[in-house]
Formats: structure tokens, sequence, C-alpha cells
């Protein structure tokens, strides 16, 4: 399977389970990497036969925008969704990243994969 990635998408959201968090977005980074149907496009040249990176981010970034989550693993499980059922992706990893959250510690996140990615 062919795979596109993403990595390091700054995206603004709600996000968080403290009350602190849920007066203002926080931006978090996001690593997403999906499985395209077919090998067409690598021979076509089309962009009519895969699926347009830029569009995955705009439509993520305006999902997040309006809907808030209190966990990582939710705001992880909602952007899968998204790269799977709207775009067709049959395989997709995402990895959430938030910023600053604890002491002496660089980074916090969590990365799911959902589909099936053959061999
Ligand atoms: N497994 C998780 N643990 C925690 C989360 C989370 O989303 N998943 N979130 C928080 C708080 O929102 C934290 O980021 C702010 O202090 C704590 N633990």
């Amino acid at each position: 399977m062919d795979i596109i990635f993403l990595r390091e998408v700054r995206a603004d959201t709600v996000i968080g389970v403290y009350d602190w968090e849920r007066t203002a977005p926080q931006t978090v980074l996001l690593d997403i990497e999906y499985g395209i149907p077919s090998e067409v496009a690598c021979h076509s040249d089309d962009i009519g036969d895969t699926i347009h990176y830029g569009e995955v981010v705009e439509r993520v970034r305006a999902s997040l925008a309006a809907q808030h989550f209190l966990l990582i693993e939710a705001l992880a499980e909602h952007i899968a969704s998204i790269v799977r059922d709207e775009f067709g992706a049959p395989w997709v990893r995402v990895a959430v990243t938030k910023l600053n959250i604890l002491p002496d510690v660089k980074h916090v996140g969590v990365m799911i994969e959902r589909g099936h990615r053959p061999h």
C-alpha cells in the first residue's frame, strides 16, 4: 500500500480535561499517515486518482476549530474517522501531540491506527 504522510500539522482546538484548557484553543501537532486505495496516481500523474493531502489538512483543521474534545484519544479517533470515512483511506495512523503540558516533559501525545494496512 502506498502511504501519504503529513508531519507536524499545526491545528488550533479546544482540548483538555481541565477548566483552564477549555477557555481558549491551544495548538496541537498532528502527524497523519494514510494509505491510498490504489497505485493508479503513480502512473496516471493525476490528482484525481489519489487523496489530496491539502484537502485533508483543510478539512481536519476546520473540524477541530468547530469540534472540541476532552481527551487526545478522542481527538485522534475523530481525525482517523474523517480520513477513512470522508476521504476513503483504507488505513490511517494519527498522532496527536500536546505541547508544554507537563514540566520537564517535552511533548505528550497519543498515536492510533485504524483500518487495515496490507503488507
Ligand atoms: N491519556 C490521557 N491523559 C491525559 C489527558 C488525555 O487527553 N489523555 N489529558 C490531560 C489533561 O488535559 C492535560 O493535558 C492538561 O494538564 C491529562 N491526562
